[in-house]
Formats: structure tokens, C-alpha cells, sequence
């Protein structure tokens, strides 16, 4: 079974405006509401590429109502600790440029036994996980070394734990070995402290897999992605496409990558396979996620290459 863990969900309301003028009221046009957070939305990509899910996490109030009775509608299996605080809400406006602006909320603390709780609930998930997913930001006040305290727990398990976060979180739990990061070329800059060159993104995801992370795989936006292993490093172009919407592209590639890894796919084509699914959300509006059909189709345009090392 697939996994994944969101401990700081959202319910997405994704909005259009002519332009956001700072210091003025936005009037703006409502165009989704959806059961989101990097986790759930890896769960969503999961069961439409045809597998069966079980999303994990801490669901909070009505927004977290919301969440669970939208992924029992989608048919997705859920297993969620219930917290005091509400569930956060996160915005994002896409704008006449077709720029879009995220205003995510840190997300209200869980109390100390919440996320003993969670925690605890997690490490008993994973012994019937074949794949832990771990995504998205950690709420107000979670410990910072939560994720590396749960790969840390599962070293040594049968179970592949993969990794999608940011900032301290991520580079906290690089120190446990996770199985396979999904960090974006901002997110590995943030890592290094610097700016990084296409080679110099090569020689640090293969400085992560030579410290003992299986695979790494850096997502470049319209650039594509690279897939790096101890053996292969392999890059993908996507085609040029019209975006609807970026919400959920690098969640979905990470649902792929699960579903991929799961059907013990090459390296080169668990990355087309994830690019693939990629270029097909980016075509779905909110946090919407593509399925199997329309990654099938993709796969014919996505262009994967060995590249030097
Ligand atoms: N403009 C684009 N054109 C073509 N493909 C794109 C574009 N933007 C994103 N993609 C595809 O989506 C993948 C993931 O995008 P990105 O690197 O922005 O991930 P991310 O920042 O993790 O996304 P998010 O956090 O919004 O889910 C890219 O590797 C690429 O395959
Ligand atoms: O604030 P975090 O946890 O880093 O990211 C949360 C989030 O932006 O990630 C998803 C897109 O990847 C959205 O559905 C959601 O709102």
C-alpha cells in the first residue's frame, strides 16, 4: 500500500483577478475549492494513476470535514487523526499574467499529545506501507526535526519513506537517509545556501544519493526534471504547454514517482512517467490532479535523456 502523511493540510480556494494591487481590496472570481495539501494531493494523484491510497494526517474543524468527506467522495481511504484547531484555508490567485500567488497559512499548532499521537499512528501505518509519503509544511510550533524523527524511527524497515517539504524541515531530515526527495530547484538552492547551475544541480543531488538517499529528483518547473541514482542520471524536458494551473504539479510527480517505484519501473521511465503526469496537471485547474489516460497520452511528448554525470 501506498501512504501518505499531510500533518498540515488546507482546503485550496483557488481565485482569478485582473491584478493584485498591494494596499487595495481585491475583487476576485471563485474557481475552486478543493481537499488539498501536498500530501493529500500526492493521495489524489495515487488512486487517479489506479492504485489504492491511505491518506494519514491531522484534520481539524470544518475545513477538515471538508477534506474527509471530499476524499471519501473521490473514494480515497483515509485513516486521519481529529485535532482541536480548525484545518487552514490557503489562497491562490492567478492573475491576468497568469501569475500565480500563493498565500499559504503556517496552519494552528497541535497540542503536544496531538503530535504524539500522530506520530505514533504513523510509525504503525508504515509496517503495512510499502511506499510513506511525508509532505508539505509542518503547522505553527510542530517541532522542526518531526520528519527526520519519523525517517529516523523507520531506518532499517522494509519501508520506502519519501520525502516532499521545504526549509529546515527538509534539511533536518536529509540527516535520516529518507528513500527519495522531491525538492524544486528552489528548495535545493535552499539547501546548498546558493544559486545552482544545471551541472551543479547534477553534482549535489549526486553528493545526496552518495550520503545515502536513494534517489533524488529535482523538479525545474518549465524546465523539466532531473532524476539522479547511484547508477543513472536521467533528465526530462516537458513540452511547452498553455499552464492552467502549477498548484500540485510537483505533488502529483510525487504521486507518480510512487506508483512508478511500486511497478518497479527503469529509472528513465519512473521520470517520464512523473513528468508525464506533471505536464497533464498543470493543464487542470485549482489543485487538481491528471489521470492515467491523460498521462499515457504525455508520455508520447515528455523527452528523457541519460546525461553526464
Ligand atoms: N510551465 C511549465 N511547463 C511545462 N511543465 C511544467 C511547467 N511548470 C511545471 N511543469 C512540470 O511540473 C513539474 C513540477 O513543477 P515545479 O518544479 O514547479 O514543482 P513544485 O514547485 O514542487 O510544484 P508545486 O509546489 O506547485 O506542486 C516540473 O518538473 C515540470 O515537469
Ligand atoms: O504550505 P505547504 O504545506 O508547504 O504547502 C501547501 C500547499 O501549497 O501545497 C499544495 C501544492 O503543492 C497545495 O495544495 C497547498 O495549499
Amino acid at each position: 500500500m501506498i501512504s501518505t502523511v499531510t500533518i498540515n493540510p488546507a482546503v485550496d480556494y483557488s481565485l482569478k483577478a485582473d491584478e493584485i494591487k498591494l494596499d487595495k481590496v481585491n475583487r476576485v472570481d471563485f474557481l475552486a475549492k478543493s481537499a488539498a495539501g501536498k500530501g493529500i494531493n500526492v493521495a489524489k494523484a495515487v488512486k487517479k494513476l489506479g492504485q489504492e491510497p491511505q491518506a494519514l494526517g491531522c484534520v481539524g474543524g470544518v475545513a477538515g470535514q471538508y477534506i474527509v468527506d471530499e476524499l471519501k467522495k473521490q473514494e480515497i481511504t483515509t485513516d486521519f487523526n481529529w485535532v482541536e484547531n480548525e484545518t487552514r484555508i490557503n489562497f491562490k490567485v492567478i492573475d491576468n499574467l497568469n501569475q500565480e500567488t500563493k498565500i499559504n497559512q503556517h496552519g494552528l499548532p497541535l497540542t503536544e499529545s496531538e503530535l504524539e499521537k500522530i506520530f505514533a499512528k504513523i510509525i504503525e501505518q508504515a509496517q503495512q506501507s510499502e511506499i510513506l509519503i511525508l509532505g508539505g509544511s509542518l503547522p505553527e510550533n510542530t517541532p522542526v526535526d518531526f520528519y527526520q524523527k519519523v525517517i529516523a524511527e523507520l531506518n532499517g524497515t522494509a519501508t520506502k519513506v519519501f520525502l516532499d517539504t521545504s526549509e529546515e524541515a527538509l534539511k533536518l531530515a536529509l540527516k535520516s537517509k529518507p528513500t527519495l526527495i522531491k525538492p524544486n530547484l528552489r528548495e535545493l538552492e535552499e539547501i546548498e545556501g546558493q544559486e545552482l547551475s544545471f551541472q551543479e544541480v547534477i553534482s549535489v543531488s549526486q553528493d545526496l544519493v552518495t550520503s545515502g538517499i536513494e534517489t533524488v529528483v529535482v523538479s525545474m518547473g518549465a524546465d523539466g526534471a532531473l532524476l539522479v541514482t547511484e547508477k543513472d542520471v536521467c533528465y526530462a524536458r516537458p513540452p511547452q504547454v498553455e499552464v492552467v494551473s502549477t498548484v500540485g504539479a510537483g505533488d502529483s510527480m510525487v504521486g507518480a514517482l510512487a506508483v512508478a517505484y511500486a511497478k518497479n519501473y527503469s529509472a528513465q521511465k519512473k521520470l517520464k512517467f512523473a513528468v508525464a503526469m506533471s505536464v497533464a496537471t498543470i493543464l487542470s485547474p485549482g489543485s487538481e490532479v491528471a489521470n492515467l489516460v491523460e498521462v499515457k497520452k504525455w508520455m508520447k511528448e515528455v523527452k528523457v535523456k541519460q546525461v553526464e554525470g
